[in-house]
């Protein structure tokens, strides 16, 4: 069975994620062990949050990605997000509450209207925050919703959320050399990284739109170290095999200063994706019969 090092530790979403994968779930404490069990070989796959519905993408991922030696994306999975409430049996007053910032940041409203005053804690992960609040550390943790049966800890409040319908997309991630078979229903993701001229990201966006291709995916993460310089993080409907998304990417090739292939795989929606590509073989066919001289 294929070992999945999943953004942990036990009870997080990211795990609720690994558990729709095939293979042996290995917890580790944060996003970037999760991707060194991964380029170490220690695991097959890792499994990570990529983006949320409220609060966007995650950048421990982002930055992850583009460090040290390329990983790819094989699939992708998305959660409904729901949050619960953890406390120590008998716990009267809750003056701290902690949990991953994304979760936080989920439930600020709810925090506000029903324990006015609390102090906010960041943690590592969901779970995390529930095991700090069992060692006596804060009062109250917000976490996902199995993470009850995991630590000795009780419901103060369930399905506690700001936004209906929050959810959130996790990639599993391999060593490159897996690139899963076209479906039909796929995702590309690059990362580029662009001359500082004017028009660029246009350009870039521009041989997107001539080739009929859907953007679904585009952020932005500054460059370490250089105030004022990019890496666009761009995710389109299709798969590197079909010639109109190998077309593309060759031309963001052409006007980026570097570039990094993070996967093609099938979309979690699953829905069809509109290629022509009949018309773009039909087209390169015609192209190559007039070069043989067979057509005009
Ligand atoms: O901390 C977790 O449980 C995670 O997996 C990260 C996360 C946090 C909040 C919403 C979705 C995922």
């Amino acid at each position: 069975m294929p070992r999945i090092a999943y953004f942990g530790p036990q009870g997080t979403f990211t795990e609720q994620a690994a558990l729709r994968f095939e293979g042996e779930l290995v917890p580790v404490e944060t996003i970037p062990l999760a991707f060194a069990a991964l380029r170490k070989g220690e695991t097959e796959f890792a499994c990570v949050p990529i983006e949320n519905s409220v609060e966007g993408a995650v950048p421990a991922t982002l930055d992850a990605l583009v460090r040290d030696e390329p990983v790819v994306a094989v699939a992708e999975t998305v959660l409904d997000v729901r949050f619960s409430i953890l406390v120590r049996p008998g716990t009267r007053e809750i003056k701290t509450i902690a949990s991953h910032p994304h979760a936080l940041a989920q439930v600020r409203e709810w925090i506000a209207a029903e324990l006015p005053g609390v102090t906010s804690i960041a943690t590592s992960s969901t779970a995390a925050a529930a095991a700090a609040v069992e060692r006596g550390e804060f009062d109250a943790a917000v976490t996902a919703p199995v993470a009850v049966h995991h630590y000795a800890l009780e419901e103060f409040a369930v399905d506690v959320l700001d936004v209906p319908d929050a959810r959130t997309r996790f990639l599993l991630l391999a060593q490159p050399g897996q690139l899963p078979e076209p479906t039909g229903a796929d995702r590309t993701s690059v990362v580029v990284t662009t001359p500082n001229r004017v028009g660029v990201l246009s350009e870039l966006l521009t041989e997107l739109a001539l080739r009929g291709i859907n953007l679904t995916g585009l952020e932005s993460r500054p460059q370490k170290g250089k105030l004022g310089t990019y890496r666009f993080y761009i995710d389109v409907e299709g798969h590197i095999a079909e010639p109109r998304i190998g077309d593309a990417l060759a031309a963001l090739h052409r006007h980026s200063r570097e570039i990094r292939f993070l996967g093609s795989f099938p979309k979690a929606d699953h829905e069809p994706v509109e290629a022509h590509n009949d018309e773009f073989a039909a087209a390169a066919a015609w192209v190559d019969a007039v070069r043989k001289g067979e057509r005009g």
